[in-house]
């Protein structure tokens, strides 16, 4: 229930037309000095010719003035002219209504303030009304229907009712039916019969019951707001309307759109109870006066009927006011649209009445006219409003019917059930799709940051290998720059060769320090390659960690695996570059060994030869000598520039450009030659045991003096002892070598040897050595035995194969450096070589053949590796054609030849 009241008065100020608004005064800005000295610039209408003003001032949104006064006497004389003393030049009224709208407010300010109110009243089951009032094109229809781009409150209101009605419809059966009628010149028009239709379009008849009602009327049961409007437009367009003076598009009749709710409950019983609530919205005729309009003919008699009705209207809401309560007639019956409006006005109905104004003084007397008019209106006393529910008794029929409405709620609610099933199952589903989306998402992420940085990382994994490699290099070299440097400490100077050691070493050992600088470029890869991996992880980390609605638990836990999984990846490929790195650098490390213990090796094996040449030279006498030392002095030179090449090829560097040190006069490099390094403290070079050769004799520690790691070695004797250092160089060059240490004196001894020829023992029989005793035993066939020192050799154990140096007579023995350092040779050969003819063949008894003679190399060219060597050189010796043409007796041994074609090519000069 809905107390006793009023009807709802709200008044709206259209903006002026465009026409209205040329003809008004423009706003200007005059300076003046204000009493308090400051500069003002007030804005006010400058009172020119301009034939229009403004009559309404909105003083709030409740009070406006009509016809306000103006202050300034200058400007109300150009308005008004003379007024005699006493009167009012300006009406200056103040008038009250329940809402003000101005020219600014939207179509939504409007229906908030008038119509929405009423909505939820309907919905309960109360009648409503809205209505617009006022003089011809002031903004009636604009507020009502509005535009399609701008629906006005008809739009509006249904939009929010459906909206409404969606919400109960759960609990309720709502039903909604629309009517569209006119009244023009006093007859009930049908807005909505279709053309060609029985029902009659127009002259329809009213029905006063409890309601009001029209019979024949079209009802319409739109389900939507965009429906309701598309019937208004519908409505609207067959609509009376014509052009005015005053509109464009004047409407000619009032316009009567009748929104009827019903409801019931969906729960049955035995009887229903109805809800029923009419909302009428009216679009009224404007209202003109006759004296001011030019209309004539069917325009004259339109105005006259609008006139009429709204004159009844008036007379209605004047005697609904002045009743105060009592019981007064009101003639409701004397028009149409009063009889229409009559449970509006005066009945069960809340009522809002929108009044639409201009606001220019075009319009002054109907302004004023619809002001006091609407004023009146707020007036009217209404009666307490019921709600107009019915309780419906049901036949034995009806229970039929409602059976049968509750079987199909019951479906359609089983369906719900189902759908909502469905639905649960099907947002699962959605859940999963959009995790999964999700997860993939976040490892697309991770993958795109992995592709993005892998590159920097795996070259800074590189980068790191070569500093590794760099480092250990420089490690093993500073070692033995260390040992120099201290042997250089304890001696006023380091021997040539010595020298030249140090020198290459540094010269190595230069870029290996560029490498591991700091600022290096392969360190600042490695920086940039941790900041790629920091970044990486960061990444891993805010993907593994990032969290949201749409990921599970699971989801989470799969994120967070493939985030370690990218990471463990990330590691294995790191590892793999670098080991990439360090296997190639062991790679070019293991072939620059070998090529360099190829070429000792061979450089070692023609030193003997070298020497043996040199010995069966000095046994020819004085002539065979010269020649011998040429030759050979040009092949040592071949060998060492070759030497030197390889060098360079494998190192970068050449021996000869540090060696240049020595004095043509000075010592011999031979002479001060303090043999190989053996350890640098940093152990054995090969990576990993030695292994025992099959079908040999495995030498014996000290026997295997080319084991560089081999503390007791006595090579390394060797170049702590003061002996000779030609015996020393040729103990340390040549691996059967033995020099039989002190501790062996007085015992029988055996020494085991081995070369490439063969292998076997040598017994010195216990005689002990008297000093330090070289011997060195070579293929059984070509024995050579040096002797060095005093010392008696012993049958070897395998002494088919092996001859004692006696036998042999061949024999080199110096003196200890106690003495004065002499070389003597006994050669019991009388001719080793003739180098002139490099022939060894002039040897009385059959010689050992030179491993630099081709006869040699050729002899064993089937089973040793040397000879393998040697038929290359003869090969080529071959190709050139003569083999007459033979080299100096080393000139054909070219010691770099498998590393070095350059070198191969050099040696092959000729002695001499
Ligand atoms: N608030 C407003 N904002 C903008 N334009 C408006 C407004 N009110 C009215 N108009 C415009 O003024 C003109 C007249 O309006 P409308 O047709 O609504 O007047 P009316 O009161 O319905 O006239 P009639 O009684 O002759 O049918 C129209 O062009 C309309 O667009």
């Amino acid at each position: 229930m809905v107390a006793a009241g009023s009807i709802t008065v709200a008044v709206r100020v259209r903006p002026p037309t465009s026409w209205e608004g040329a003809r008004l005064p423009q706003q200007t800005y005059d300076n003046c000095i204000r009493t308090d000295g400051a500069l003002s610039t007030p804005a006010k209408s400058t009172a020119t010719n301009a034939p229009l003003r403004e009559v309404i001032q909105i003083v709030d949104d409740r009070v406006l003035t009509f016809d306000p006064d103006e202050k300034d006497p200058s400007r109300a004389f150009v308005e008004r002219g003379f007024v005699p003393p006493g009167t009012k030049r300006y009406k200056d009224r103040r008038f009250i209504f329940d809402r003000v709208f101005d020219y600014q407010a939207r179509q939504q300010d409007v229906y908030h303030g008038t119509a929405k109110p009423l909505l939820s009243n309907l919905l309960e089951g109360y009648n409503a009304t809205i209505f617009a009032y006022g003089a011809t094109g002031c903004g009636k229809t604009h507020t009502i229907s509005g535009t399609d781009a701008d629906p006005g409150i008809i739009y509006l209101t249904m939009a929010d009712l459906f909206q409404q009605i969606e919400d109960k419809r759960e609990e309720n059966i709502i039903d909604v039916v629309v009517t569209f009628l006119e009244i023009y010149n006093e007859e009930i028009r049908d807005l909505l019969a279709e053309p060609g239709t029985p029902t009659p379009r127009g002259g329809l008849q009213i029905r006063e019951d409890k309601n009001v009602k029209v019979v024949g009327l079209t009802e319409l049961r739109p389900r939507s707001a965009d429906e309701v409007k598309e019937i208004v437009l519908l409505g609207n367009s067959r609509r009376t309307q014509s052009p005015t003076h005053a509109n464009e598009t004047s409407s000619r009749s009032h316009a009567v759109l009748q929104v009827h709710v019903t409801q019931a409950p969906r729960t049955a019983s035995i009887t229903e109870q109805r809800m029923m609530g009419t909302l009428s919205i009216i679009d009224l005729a404007g209202s003109e006066r006759a004296a001011a309009t030019t209309n004539m003919g069917q325009r004259m008699v339109e105005g006259a009927n609008i006139n009429k009705s709204l004159l009844a209207l008036g007379n209605c809401i004047n005697a609904l006011c002045e009743s105060g309560g009592a019981i007064r007639h009101v003639p409701y019956r004397n028009s149409k649209l009063t009889r229409l409006l009559k449970f509006s006005l005066g009945g069960n109905c809340k009522t809002v009445m929108i009044v639409c104004i201009a606001p220019t003084s075009l319009h002054f007397d109907d302004t004023q006219n619809t002001l006091v008019y609407a004023e009146r209106a707020t007036r009217i006393k209404t009666k307490v409003v019921t709600r107009n529910v019915v309780n419906v008794d049901r036949h034995v029929g009806q229970y039929v019917e409602a059976i049968n409405r509750l079987n199909l709620e019951v479906s359609e609610l089983k369906q719900k059930v189902a759908g909502k099933r469905d639905l649960e199952a099907e947002k699962d589903r959605r859940k999963r799709r959009e995790a999964a989306a999700e997860v993939e998402r976040a490892k697309s992420d991770m993958q795109q940051k992995a592709d993005q940085m892998q590159p920097s990382i795996v070259d800074g994994a590189s980068c790191a290998g070569k500093i590794a490699v760099a480092e250990a290099k420089l490690k093993v070299i500073r070692a033995r720059l260390a040992q120099l440097d201290t042997q250089a400490s304890s001696s006023s100077a380091l021997p040539s060769d010595l020298e030249a050691e140090r020198e290459l070493l540094k010269a190595l050992a230069g870029p290996e320090e560029e490498v591991i600088k700091a600022q290096s470029a392969l360190n600042v890869r490695v920086q940039r390659s941790s900041n790629s991996s920091a970044m990486f992880d960061a990444t891993l980390r805010a993907v593994g960690e990032r969290r949201s609605d749409k990921l599970d638990e699971f989801a989470v836990d799969n994120v967070k695996l493939d985030a370690r999984w990218r990471k463990a990846e990330m590691e294995r490929v790191k590892a793999e570059a670098r080991q990439e790195v360090l296997q190639e650098a062991v790679t070019r490390q293991a072939e620059v060994v070998v090529s360099l213990i190829g070429m000792v090796s061979r450089c070692t094996v023609m030193l003997g030869d070298a020497s043996r040449i040199l010995g069966t030279a000095v046994a020819e006498g004085r002539d065979g000598m010269e020649a011998t030392v040429k030759a050979l002095s040009s092949s040592l030179k071949h060998v060492a520039e070759g030497n030197d090449e390889v060098f360079k090829t494998l190192l970068g560097h050449s021996i000869a450009a540090y060696a240049v040190g020595a004095a043509p006069q000075g010592p011999s490099s031979l002479d001060n030659f303090k043999g190989y390094p053996t350890t640098l403290g940093i152990g054995r070079a090969a990576s990993g045991p030695i292994a025992p050769q099959h079908g040999k004799p495995r030498l014996s520690r000290r026997s295997s003096s080319y084991g560089a790691s081999v503390p007791s070695s006595p090579l390394r004797k060797a170049h702590k002892s003061p002996r000779k250092s030609l015996r020393s160089s040729m103990a340390s060059a040549a691996l059967p070598y033995r020099r039989v240490s002190d501790k062996d004196k007085g015992k029988r001894k055996g020494v085991q040897w081995r070369d490439e020829a063969g292998q076997g023992d040598i017994d010195d029989g216990g005689v002990g050595a008297v000093g330090p005793t070289i011997t060195v035993f070579s293929s059984p066939d070509t024995t050579t035995i040096f002797s060095a020192g005093a010392s008696t050799v012993g049958s070897s154990s395998a002494s088919t194969s092996t001859r004692s140096m006696s036998g042999l007579s061949l024999e080199s023995e110096w003196e200890d450096e106690k003495t004065d350092d002499s070389l003597q040779f006994s050669f019991a050969q009388p001719s080793m070589h003739d180098a002139s003819s490099s022939s060894i063949s002039a040897v009385r008894k059959r010689p050992r053949a030179s491993r630099l003679d081709p006869s040699f190399l050729k002899s064993k060219s089937r089973g040793s590796t040397l000879g393998s060597l040697a038929e290359d050189d003869e090969d080529c010796a071959a190709a050139q054609g003569s083999p007459t043409k033979r080299l100096g007796p080393l000139s054909d041994r070219n010691m770099n030849r498998a590393s070095s074609p350059e070198g191969s090519t050099r040696s092959r000069a000729t002695l001499g």
